[in-house]
């Protein structure tokens, strides 16, 4: 048991000053290196060892004290925050003074003039604005509030199709909370900034989710479909969204899946667009068709989705190419119905397949039914899926819980034709205009060279024409009239008034030959396919 005498602990029969005697380090080494029975060479040997002790714990005891004293955060260029950090450090007033930078043309799908170094503002929409970024393993010194903070960007690996690298942010500061405000400061400046976009994400070879690209929003007006769908297709989301705690009340899954077929340039894609603009969702894109993907590389992917976002199974027809042929993985051969489909892009009837191909995908039915189902499925996922062979489809895939909603997107009725030539030539929320006067601001639909760069007979319209609305009214009526019910798709009609952006009279007064020429052209296409077939 020990005591108190003073300042001077009793150890049983053992004081400190004893043990301090006994284990004095500077007297220990005196008594080794003067006595003169230890060799020479032992000497130098407890010397070295003395020293090296020494050393590592002084850099023990300044690694702990740095890391007291400073709070590191890295962000890796994998991961989208990557993203703000560069879009928030192009924008801080202490990067303009960086003095070694580097040179990009990465806009981050942002606004580009929000981080373009000035100078650019003349260029043409079409040009790429340069901005700066940190140079590698170049330290930039700033500050940020009030704490001095060093960023780093560093190249982590390379591999066959990339390099990777991170950047880190150290700053001199006894608290996290400095990291914590940093972090959020970067990402609401970005997503103040990509308020107007919707963010794509694909799935990579890794079986993880990369942003694609961001788009920007489509108004939701833009897009003209039988009546009553888009409001039943955005009614059915926005009460979805807002129903969790009816779902989970009941016990039911909170997820909702919709299942948009018919004909091809129909809108189905552009309505998935809007809606995930209208409710502020990212679109999680899964190609079951991709090279390499399996059943385990599936669920890992849909475990991995956020919890609100929409999933979008494009062409899900595509993935069953060939109608429902069950076949079992085995090389070739053929099974009965309840086994697993073969998925790929080369899945054809009677072809045989070699499992061990790692290029195709080899995703089953079953995988697909259990990954959309599973444990692993996110909870309050929205499902689209889109296709242009609804009878292709396996009813399991499309039962209700999985597909709730099916919606047929048909060729264009009058009604829609009018629509789309409105929309086109008076855009909802354009200004008002008269024709050929003055053109929208809209941005041109393609990049185009400066007219003043062309020779007169090459000028490209750049802009669409805006008609007064009321004038806009009375040709699209006109327009619609010459239109034949369900024979194109909004696609086409889109196509045609694509050809005359600045002269909506004369789309009008060549619609009829338009759709003669149009028809004509069917007709020859489906004399030369069955001709094709008799061969
Ligand atoms: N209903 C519509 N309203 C407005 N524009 C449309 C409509 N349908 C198609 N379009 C236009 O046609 C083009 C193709 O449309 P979209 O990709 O949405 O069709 P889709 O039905 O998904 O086609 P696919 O089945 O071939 O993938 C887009 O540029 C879009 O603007």
């Amino acid at each position: 048991m020990s005591h108190f005498v003073g300042t001077n602990h009793t150890f049983g029969n053992t004081t400190t000053q004893d043990l301090l005697d006994r284990y004095n380090p500077v007297g220990w080494i005196f008594t080794v290196m003067t006595n003169a029975i230890m060799p020479e060479w032992l000497k130098l040997v407890i010397m070295g060892a003395v020293i090296e002790i020494s050393r590592r714990a002084f850099d023990m005891l300044w690694g702990s004290l740095v890391d007291s004293i400073w709070v590191t955060v890295t962000f890796d260029d994998e991961d989208w925050a990557y993203t703000w950090f560069h879009y928030w450090l192009a924008r801080h007033p202490s990067w303009r003074k960086a003095r070694s930078v580097e040179a990009t043309t990465n806009s981050y799908d942002i606004n580009p003039e929000d981080i373009a170094i000035p100078g650019q503002e003349d260029d043409l929409p079409s040009m790429r604005k340069v901005s700066y970024k940190p140079s590698r393993y170049t330290s930039h010194r700033m500050w940020y509030g009030g704490c001095y903070t060093v960023v780093t960007r560093s190249h982590i690996a390379s591999n066959y199709y990339r390099v990777k690298e991170s950047v880190s942010i150290s700053m001199l500061s006894l608290s996290r909370n400095i990291l914590d405000e940093l972090v959020l400061e970067t990402k609401k400046a970005y997503l103040q900034a990509e308020g107007k976009l919707v963010n794509v994400y694909g799935s990579n070879p890794t079986n993880c989710w990369r942003r694609l690209n961001s788009m920007p929003k489509r108004p939701i007006e833009s897009i003209i479909l039988d009546a009553g769908v888009k409001e039943l297709l955005i009614n059915d989301t926005r009460n979805f969204l807002a129903s969790k705690e009816w779902y989970r009340r009941r016990g039911i899954p909170f997820r909702r899946g919709y299942l948009l077929h018919g004909a091809p340039g129909s809108g189905k894609s552009s309505i998935i667009h809007s809606i995930a603009g209208d409710l502020g969702l990212d679109v999680y894109v899964l190609t079951l068709s991709r090279t390499g993907l399996d059943d385990t590389g599936l669920n890992e992917l849909l475990s991995d989705l956020p919890e609100r976002c929409i999933t979008l199974l494009e062409d899900v027809d595509v993935a069953f190419k060939g109608g429902m042929a069950r076949r079992s993985l085995s090389k070739g051969s053929l099974v009965k119905a309840g086994d697993d489909v073969l998925i790929g892009e080369d899945d054809k009837p009677n072809q045989s397949h070699n499992t061990d191909d790692k290029t195709e995908s080899r995703v089953t039915l079953s995988g697909l039914l259990n990954a959309l189902d599973g444990i692993g499925a996110q909870e309050g996922r929205i499902l689209f899926a889109t296709t242009n062979d609804y009878a292709a489809l396996d009813p399991a895939l499309i039962r209700p819980g999985r597909m709730d909603l099916h919606i047929n997107f048909k060729l264009a009725n009058k009604e829609q034709a009018k629509g789309l030539f409105e929309a086109f030539y008076s855009p909802p929320g354009g200004p008002d205009d008269t024709l050929d006067e003055k053109y929208s601001d809209d941005e041109p639909p393609f990049p185009t060279l400066a007219a003043r760069d062309l020779p007169e007979q090459q000028i490209i319209p750049t802009r669409i024409a805006t008609l007064p609305r009321a004038q806009s009214a009375d040709l699209a009526a006109h327009f619609a009239e010459a239109i034949p019910e369900r024979e194109f798709s909004m696609a086409s009609l889109q196509g045609y008034l694509m050809l005359y952006k600045l002269q909506p009279h004369d789309a009008v007064e060549n619609v009829v030959g338009w759709v003669e020429k149009e028809r004509a052209e069917r007709v020859q296409a489906g004399k030369q396919v069955s001709s094709l077939s008799l061969i």
